[in-house]
């Protein structure tokens, strides 16, 4: 049975960083691709990171039923898991690997009790997420204000994963998330 991996996190706990890293590791493992109305960031390709879509084009997504979940997770910017894209990859037969926020997991979760696996990225503090988001470089003093306001609430989520990985060291969470996709494999 394929398996659906969730990763979610307040922004700045280091989902991104350790989504990529499985995805480098395991060949069975494929990225589920959000839509989303953001900018793209200077690095980032659209159709691999994310499909940078129009909020016209969102709209348009949501009334045909385009997505499995979506979300306005900043003021102004959507982000929406594509029923198509995971329909794609479910057809190959790959484990989906998804980057995520806490509530569209829990969504995912409720609609694949059975395929999903609910991990909840956890920094080792506020103080650490504001470090690691201005180190990242991408956001400007608004979003950055807005990303660490939304973050107190997010962290209340925990409880509503089934795996708490803390992103404290890099290495030791890179080696405690490959443990959770050999694992789940292993019993899939
Ligand atoms: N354990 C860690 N220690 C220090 N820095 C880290 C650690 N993990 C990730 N980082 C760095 O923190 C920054 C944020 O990481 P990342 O972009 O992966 O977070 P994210 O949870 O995906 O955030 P967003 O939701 O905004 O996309 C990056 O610059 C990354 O290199
Ligand atoms: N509910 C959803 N959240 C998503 C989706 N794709 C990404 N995200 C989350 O949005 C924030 C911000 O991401 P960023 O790339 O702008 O830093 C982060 O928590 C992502 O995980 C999605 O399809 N649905």
């Amino acid at each position: 049975m394929s398996k659906l991996f969730l990763f979610a996190a307040p922004s700045g706990a280091g989902k991104t960083t350790i989504v990529r890293h499985l995805l480098e590791r395991y060949d069975h493992l494929s990225f589920s691709t959000s839509a989303t109305t953001r900018p793209k960031r200077p690095h980032e390709t659209d159709g691999k990171d994310y499909y940078f879509i129009s909020p016209k084009q969102f709209t348009e997504l949501v009334k045909s039923e385009g997505f499995v979940e979506w979300e306005e997770v900043y003021e102004g910017l959507f982000y929406g898991t594509l029923k198509s894209e995971v329909e794609r990859l479910w057809g190959k037969g790959k484990h989906i690997v998804f980057d995520i926020d806490v509530k569209g997991a829990v969504n995912i979760k409720e609609a694949y009790p059975e395929e999903a696996i609910a991990v909840f990225v956890k920094p080792p503090s506020l103080e650490a997420l504001r470090q690691r988001l201005v180190a990242r470089g991408t956001e400007d003093e608004s979003n950055l204000r807005k990303r660490l306001d939304r973050a107190a609430e997010e962290m209340t989520y925990e409880g509503r994963f089934d795996i708490v990985l803390i992103n404290d060291d890099l290495q030791q969470a890179l080696r405690a998330a490959e443990k959770i996709i050999e694992d789940a494999i292993k019993e899939a």
